[in-house]
């Protein structure tokens, strides 16, 4: 490599440090940089009087200029700051590598007064310890002269729970990882997680990920073989916090792989395409937490489950190992699903966001990725049964009955009029009254008679049913059968099947057809929401083998359905379960409040599926933690209706200003409501008050107008600001006739209640805010 041709590292923090507006230009300077810092118009300049002499700073345009180290043949580049902030972050930036942990940081040294990112200076740091100290010196001195404690019972406030790391020495966390002292000193005696966290946000870098991945449970060894590049008895070439050190040493340190969650390398012009798709350097695409690359390139012998609190980045680690294999078997047939046409779009723009390169399938069964629902696959499944010519003998096996062209599709619509609905006359007398309700029989079908090939009154008469509620009589079971039997008498005459019962048949078609199955790789999102019928149906699209079923779940986050054992549709687990447990998206003061939602609900799966998972997360260090701190959610309670719209029209219309302001679109906004009418009542009234809104159902969210959905729809999705519109007494929980039918039913609704609010209050990047009217839902925490 000769001194002309650079290779770039580009640090973490870069990306957010300029305005989206002067993305172009960052760019050019770039690719000009690329070429060589001689290249015209770039003016490379070293500073004066600086910390570190190897930093420049090059010009970006008349008022921005790029500050960067010339490491030889790298350059690393740091950020773009307006004309005059880029000269005081040069003076006082250096190169360090840590000398306990071999990691590279890129630091601001004492003194520094100008544009710092948001991040400490190391004069800050210590400034903040003292302070911390001072505090703590007060409190034991004030407890020790009241020492009488008053006991009273208090409700559970959502906020500041304890500090998560109070339990570790600073000693160690100095000594074993090579946090600076100062930051640890602090990070031990924090007075709540709030405030750790938001200290952390400002300590930034490696330091602040690995005491995040601590503080949400892992353990100190595990953080180490994630961010310590230190090997052995070998220096590391270290220097002392304030001293730069040699160049080889922060080459080595940037460039090791387990540096890639902090710096990206860009070593050809390809590399840099792939960087800038879209024209911007997305953080999700460039800079993976160590466990999430973890799973990405993880090579599984079996079903593998990842599960993750909202946010966590499950999406991108699928969207990430669908690439990484497609990119590795360029021939292999990619199978990436997800629960609806929205989400399945969106995976689709993200997977070629991050790999324009790679190969999107024809069809399904080509080879490429194909990005597609369950119900997606099951049609072409059967599309393809009745061009053979089994799709008959399929549905024969299934259903007892089968036609040799596709049949209609047909809704079974627990909440508006239901085939099941009639058919539930033909049950006669026998069923208690409770049970005639078309939820028993819809889930009854999807749990039992299906996966259990029932298509006999005895086959059903001797179905297990586990996991079911009610237990049923032989006569009991009779009737139901006689509802089963009109159900697809009525299927027959309408030539129409469900959409389980297509998956179903889709997947007995699979298995008798003994050909070619469609993918070699299945990748599931929101695998939670799954119905028996869409896990026969995955399982059996692909072949059972190494890194055949990766499925990303959430049991938090069931909104649909009720819990189901993946051990029983023949996707066995065991052994290959993990976490992530860091969230991207929301900040700790949301999450924690989202958290406190799920509180009272049993919702692991884990030990249902007899796996013994790392650790389990009922245990109390293990958590759920945010990168991000920002302000409390609001709350905005209001007598009636129309004081509540009155409130929340204003709040909107100062976001509108506010995110506008800081050139984010209307359109960043997203209201949630429980139910598609107090949507549509919502959009109304926001009209009369002035507020443009839009609804928005199957379609995309609009740009620039605030979008109002129901929280069903805001599955998986994200906003900038979130209002949970109507979060009263009497709208949450919402239980719907019939859907309540036995003890269990009623427990697994109130789950289902509680994570639709746990997924709303998670969509919210920044602010989040709560309205209701009269009382509010007993599944809002108290908030202190
Ligand atoms: N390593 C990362 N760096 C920066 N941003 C990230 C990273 N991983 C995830 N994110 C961002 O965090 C947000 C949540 O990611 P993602 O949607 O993949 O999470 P999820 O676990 O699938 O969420 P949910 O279950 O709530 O739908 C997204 O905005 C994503 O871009």
């Amino acid at each position: 490599m000769t001194a002309q041709h650079k290779q770039l590292l580009m640090d973490r923090g870069f990306p957010s440090s300029y305005d989206r507006s002067i993305a172009g230009r960052v760019t050019a300077t770039i690719e000009k940089l690329f070429k060589g810092t001689s290249t015209n118009g770039l003016h490379v300049e070293p500073i004066q009087n600086c910390a570190d002499k190897r930093v420049r700073t090059a010009r970006v345009d008349d008022f921005h200029r790029m500050v960067l180290f010339d490491l030889g043949s790298w350059l690393l580049l740091y950020g773009v700051y307006p004309h005059d902030d880029a000269y005081v972050v040069a003076a006082k930036a250096y190169a360090r590598v840590n000398p306990t942990s071999g990691a590279a940081e890129i630091r601001q040294s004492e003194g520094a007064d100008g544009n710092t990112r948001g991040r400490y200076t190391d004069s800050e740091l210590k400034a903040l310890v003292e302070a911390r100290a001072a505090e703590l010196l007060v409190e034991r001195q004030g407890s020790q002269e009241s020492p009488v404690a008053v006991e009273q019972e208090m409700p559970e406030p959502a906020w500041p729970s304890a500090n998560p790391l109070a339990d570790y020495a600073a000693e160690q966390l100095t000594g074993r990882l090579g946090i600076d002292g100062p930051v640890a000193e602090y990070a031990v005696n924090a007075p709540s997680d709030e405030e750790l966290l938001t200290v952390l946000g400002r300590v930034g870098g490696w330091q602040a990920d690995a005491l995040m991945d601590l503080a949400s449970g892992t353990s100190l060894e595990e953080v180490r073989s994630s961010y310590a590049i230190a090997d052995g008895d070998k220096s590391t070439g270290g220097t002392a916090i304030g001293v730069p050190s040699a160049t080889e040493a922060v080459v080595r340190a940037a460039t090791d792989e387990r540096a890639a969650s902090q710096f990206h390398l860009i070593e050809d012009d390809e590399a840099l395409a792939r960087a800038l798709t879209n024209g911007n350097f997305d953080a999700w695409r460039l800079f993976l937490h160590p466990d999430q690359q973890k799973y990405v390139d993880k090579e599984t012998s079996g079903p593998f489950r990842l599960s993750g609190g909202a946010g966590t980045g499950k999406t991108v680690v699928l969207v990430h190992r669908a690439v990484r294999l497609a990119r590795q078997r360029p021939d292999a047939r990619i199978l990436v699903v997800s629960f609806t046409r929205n989400l399945v779009e969106m995976i689709h723009e993200q997977i070629r966001s991050l790999g324009p390169d790679v190969r999107m399938a024809e069809s399904l069964g080509r080879p490429g990725i194909s990005v597609l629902t369950l119900d997606q696959v099951a049609h072409r499944v059967l599309d393809d049964g009745a061009r053979s010519g089994r799709l008959p003998a399929a549905m024969e096996a299934v259903l007892g009955w089968g036609i040799r062209r596709v049949p209609e599709y047909r809704s079974t619509g627990a909440y508006g009029a239901s085939p099941w609905g009639e058919a539930i006359e033909a049950a006669g007398g026998a069923l208690p009254e409770n049970l005639r309700s078309v939820h028993f029989f819809q889930s009854e079908y999807q749990e039992v008679v299906l996966p259990g090939g029932n298509t006999k009154e005895i086959d059903y008469l001797r179905a297990p049913r586990t996991g079911r509620g009610s237990r049923l009589g032989r006569n009991q079971r009779r009737a139901v059968w006689q509802a089963v039997t009109q159900y697809r008498d009525d299927g027959l005459v309408a030539q129409a099947i469900d959409w389980d019962e297509a998956a179903t048949v889709a997947a007995e078609l699979l298995t008798i057809e003994k050909g070619t199955l469609p993918a070699d790789h299945v990748l599931i999102d929101e695998g939670q929401d799954f119905t028996p019928a869409r896990w026969l149906l995955a399982r059996a699209v692909v072949a059972e083998g190494p890194d055949d079923l990766f499925i990303a779940e959430d049991s938090n986050q069931r909104i649909y359905g009720n819990r189901i054992v993946l051990g029983h549709y023949g996707i066995r687990i065991v052994g290959r379960s993990r976490r992530l447990r860091l969230n991207y998206r929301t900040t700790e003061q949301n999450l924690q409040l989202a958290l406190k939602v799920l509180t009272g609900g049993s919702y692991d799966l884990d030990e249902a599926e007899g796996d013994h998972p790392e650790r389990p997360i009922e245990r109390d260090s293990d958590r759920y933690i945010s990168s991000r701190s920002g302000p409390r959610p609001l709350l905005l309670p209001a007598p009636d209706l129309a004081q509540e719209y009155g409130l929340v029209a204003g709040l909107l219309k100062t976001w509108i200003t506010e995110v506008e302001e800081v050139g984010l679109k209307a359109g960043t906004l997203g209201i949630l409501t429980r139910t598609k009418r107090e949507r549509d009542d919502f959009v109304r009234a926001m009209g009369e008050r002035g507020v443009a809104v839009a609804p928005v159902d199957k379609q995309d969210v609009p740009d620039s107008t605030p979008a109002v959905m129901t929280l069903h729809r805001a599955k998986g999705t994200e906003f900038s600001r979130v209002v949970l519109f109507g979060v009263s007494e009497s709208s949450i929980p919402k239980f719907f006739d019939g859907s309540t039918y036995d003890e269990q039913a009623r427990e697994q609704s109130g789950l289902r209640e509680r994570s639709l609010l746990y997924v709303g209050a998670t969509r919210a990047r920044d602010m989040l805010a709560i309205s209701w009217n009269k009382e509010a839902s007993p599944y809002l925490p108290t908030v202190g």
